[in-house]
């Protein structure tokens, strides 16, 4: 891991004494910078330079709400360490709250949410969760009996950017901020690239994304671009010829899409209906899948209301 990770993997030092006090010895050295540095100095260096990245990019005002995203894993359990400890230490005036989805992952995220809870009371940051249950009427241990391994992953995807999304509106958040570091952003940028998707790649770079939809996203722990791969993404330009999809809202559950139906509501479509494949891969797309649902709904007012048992808008917001 690079710069702006929370968990890079240090090379250990070599017994020389720390470049920067000059007093302790060095506990590791920085693979951005190359220095022998101990641990108080790159705690130190590290919320400091995560501090200049909130203030150069003027990321939140006095008085904001903002969701800290907590999934219980390194980089996010940092984060939720390093806003609170920068927000009392430097006076942003941010009503902070940690955020966690709750996929429903037997054995893996029970597991993390206990992390969570203890970043709650450690940090004094009050905890809201939201699980896949609750908003879409599955676990994901229940998708995965359906759907198998393969493709899991999508809807795990898709349905945790909205319901990130939508906690963050339940609880009248202004901004949410995510623990995304440099591999994740350049594996994104790898993905987006491979995927040949334009439009997420010419936003996948930015600090803060989505400030046209209801709730921005911020990536504190986003460096500046020190891996190649991000830079090219960042430098990354689209025609101006180029037609981009335009942002609207789901029909049916008002989230922000650029079809009729958002992708979690083609998801949830297949699932309920038994066809948990629907809306997944290349061949069939979402246009075309949009398209698909719109005629059979024409046909059919039965099999509409039919697939009604749960859908992704159940959570008020
Ligand atoms: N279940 C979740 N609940 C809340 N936030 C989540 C959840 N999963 C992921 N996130 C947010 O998205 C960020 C990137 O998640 P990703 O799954 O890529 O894991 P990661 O890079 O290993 O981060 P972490 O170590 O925090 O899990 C996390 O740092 C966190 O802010």
């Amino acid at each position: 891991m690079e710069e702006g990770s929370a968990t890079a993997k240090p090379r250990r030092a070599t017994g020389r004494l720390c470049s920067t006090c000059n007093q302790r010895k060095a506990a590791l050295k920085r693979p951005k910078t190359l220095e022998q540095i101990c641990r108080e100095c790159f705690y130190s260096v590290f919320e400091d330079e995560i501090h200049n990245v909130i203030m150069d990019n003027n990321l939140f005002k006095p008085g904001e709400r903002v969701a800290v995203a907590a999934s219980g894993g390194k980089d996010s359990t940092v984060l939720a360490y390093v806003m609170s400890e920068l927000n009392r230490r430097h006076n942003y005036g941010l009503n902070l709250f940690l955020l966690s989805v709750d996929e429903g992952i037997t054995g893996y995220r029970d597991d993390s949410l206990e992390t969570v809870k203890r970043n709650e009371i450690e940090y004094g940051l009050p905890l809201k969760v939201v699980s896949y249950k609750d908003l879409y009427g599955w676990t994901m241990d229940e998708i995965v009996k359906t759907i198998g391994l393969k493709n899991n992953c999508t809807f795990c995807g898709v349905f945790r950017r909205q319901a990130l999304d939508r906690g963050a509106a339940l609880m009248k958040a202004d901004k949410l901020v995510t623990g995304h570091n440099a591999d994740d952003i350049a594996e994104t940028v790898l993905l987006n690239i491979l995927r040949g998707d334009i439009a997420r790649l010419s936003r996948c770079t930015f600090i803060t994304t989505g400030e046209d939809g209801p709730i921005p996203r911020c990536k504190p722990f986003k460096p500046r671009a020190i891996l190649d791969i991000i830079r090219s993404g960042e430098n990354f330009r689209t025609a101006t010829s180029t037609k981009m999809p335009e942002q609207g809202t789901c029909e049916r559950c008002g989230y922000i899409s650029s079809q009729k139906l958002c992708k979690a509501c083609l998801l949830l479509e297949g699932l309920n209906r038994g066809l948990p494949k629907l809306g997944i891969g290349r061949a069939r797309g979402t246009n075309g899948l949009n398209k698909r649902i719109e005629q059979r709904n024409l046909h059919s007012e039965r099999t509409e209301s039919s697939i009604e048992s749960k859908q992704c808008g159940t959570l008020d917001f």
